[in-house]
């Protein structure tokens, strides 16, 4: 039976104002940062109040740990808010469903037949004509013009996930471009507190700001353009074609048997994007900026990197196997940065204790995997860049060693992790390979901006602009 109120033990929290609870205390609008500073007061495991919701706030890989192994199932709920719902189809996607029989049927379907090791290396071509492609612009641009670095991640990860996802690069078509912007209209949404998720009297708000409408506005715009695309496919079927390896064909191949229905579908295939898209990019982004500020580090990459004999022209994925340093580099750059510093929120099903603390049901769990990757007590002299730290060490972003967990873990766990390591490690070691670098506009590499942008996807806050030359060596 549920213990009465008096006898719980909370965990620690910062005073809170009435209503709003300790909303204000997120005011620097970089909520991880403003949440590993009270953490450093209040403790690792740190309960909050956002309106009336109660909000548990993870700080350390011991307490990460406690939530996504040892009482897994019953932090394996998500919390639906308002945006969630009306974007994601009433949350109908692996992502943001509820824990339960059909979230765990969605996700079994994107694990096995859209995300599995083998799915994953039959996409290598694409993996390698985009980041050619990519390496040609860059050539196209000459030595003394700028590239804008981060620009060209966010094309790079739209078109990769793009003909994944559809078989097409969505910039080469009108419709494709629409989805695009509707997109970014999406991510910008879903990093928008909505108020009246939390006070639920201020319901009202999102209707009479604009918000409401906006959410109403881009699902269907999104829904449209999926919509017509699967109409296109479900026209096309029959004219196979070799190049048929991508998320949509082979749902629409699977749809009938594996029983799911036409939003659900949309909804798995809007997953791939907001799941794959805006991550890929920062990811990269923010791994290119510290290589750029750590010259010795780009050296000993570069040195790694070229060692692979001149006459082969590409490189392949058994090759990158082989590129511990380049693997340690990725890793050292999700530490610092990871791109959902607060992963994506949990919610608890049940009443639960853990350290000792009683936690309600319904109570939501935000694991601050910034601040982890910051802890003192997992990590020596955390804020340097230090790739050199994972050389000879097994911690691996997987999701099993939570103090590195920019995927999260668990059985909610992101299941992109090849797909999205594939991609981000063959692109780097190309951009490496072929061109020497330098940052752009004469900034010294101690100097460069590292400011970051707000939202649910922690971007840089100004564009990564630098000089490339193609390299002697290739
Ligand atoms: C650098 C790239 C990526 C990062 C940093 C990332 C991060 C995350 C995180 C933090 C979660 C929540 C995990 C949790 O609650 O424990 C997640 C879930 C998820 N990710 Fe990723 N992700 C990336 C790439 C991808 C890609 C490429 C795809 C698919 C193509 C993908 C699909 C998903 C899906 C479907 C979920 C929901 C899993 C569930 O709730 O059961 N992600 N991701």
């Amino acid at each position: 039976s549920p213990k009465s109120a008096s006898k719980r033990t909370l965990p620690p929290s910062p005073p809170k104002l009435p209503i709003i609870g300790n909303l204000h205390q997120l005011g620097s609008s970089l909520p991880h940062r403003d949440l590993h500073s009270l953490a450093k007061k209040h403790g690792s495991l740190m309960l909050l109040h956002f309106g009336s919701v109660p909000v548990l706030i993870v700080s350390s890989a011991e307490c990460a740990r406690e939530i996504m192994v040892t009482h897994d199932t019953i932090f394996a709920n998500r919390p639906g808010f308002k945006a969630m719902k009306k974007l994601v189809y009433g949350c109908r996607d692996v992502l943001l469903s509820p824990y339960g029989e059909y979230w765990r049927r969605v996700r079994s379907i994107v694990v096995l037949q859209l995300l599995s090791n083998k799915r994953v290396q039959s996409y290598s071509t694409i993996r390698e004509e985009e980041a050619a492609c990519l390496v040609n612009k860059i050539r196209e641009s000459s030595c003394t013009t700028p590239v804008n670095l981060s620009a060209m991640f966010e094309s790079f990860s739209n078109d990769l996930i793009g003909r994944s996802a559809f078989g097409g690069k969505l910039s080469d078509s009108e419709n494709g471009k629409k989805f695009l912007d509707a997109m970014a209209d999406l991510l910008e949404l879903l990093g928008i507190i909505n108020i009246g998720d939390f006070i639920p009297w201020l319901g009202w708000v999102g209707r009479v700001n604009g918000v409401d409408r906006r959410l109403d506005d881009t699902a269907k715009k999104i829904d449209q353009i999926l919509e017509s695309v699967i109409q296109e496919r479900l026209h096309e079927k029959g004219i196979k074609d070799k190049n048929r390896e991508h998320f949509l064909d082979i749902l629409l191949d699977i749809y009938n048997d594996v029983s799911i229905d036409r939003d659900c579908l949309k909804a798995i295939i809007l997953d791939v994007f907001v799941g794959g898209t805006d991550t890929i990019s920062t990811t990269m982004e923010w791994t290119m900026s510290e290589i750029l500020r750590h010259p010795a580090v780009m050296e000993k990459l570069q040195h790694e990197v070229r060692g692979i004999p001149k006459q082969k022209p590409e490189i392949t994925d058994d090759d990158i196997q082989k590129m511990h340093y380049l693997k340690a580099v990725i890793k050292e750059a999700m530490r610092l940065h990871p791109p959902l510093p607060l992963l994506v929120p949990r919610l608890a099903s049940k009443d639960v204790q853990v350290k000792g603390f009683d936690i309600s049901a319904g109570t939501i769990v935000m694991i601050n995997a910034w601040a982890i990757g910051r802890d003192l007590i997992s990590w020596v002299e955390p804020e340097k860049f230090m790739p050199e730290r994972f050389l000879n060490s097994s911690i691996d972003f997987k999701g099993l060693d939570f103090e590195l967990i920019p995927f999260g873990g668990g059985r909610r766990g992101c299941p992109g992790i090849t797909l999205a390591a594939a991609g981000m490690e063959l692109l780097l070691a190309d951009l490496v390979r072929k061109f020497d670098w330098k940052l752009a506009n004469g900034v010294e590499p101690k100097d460069l901006d590292m400011s970051e942008s707000p939202g649910m996807t922690v971007h840089r806050a100004v564009p990564l602009l630098a000089l490339a030359s193609p390299s002697p060596a290739t």
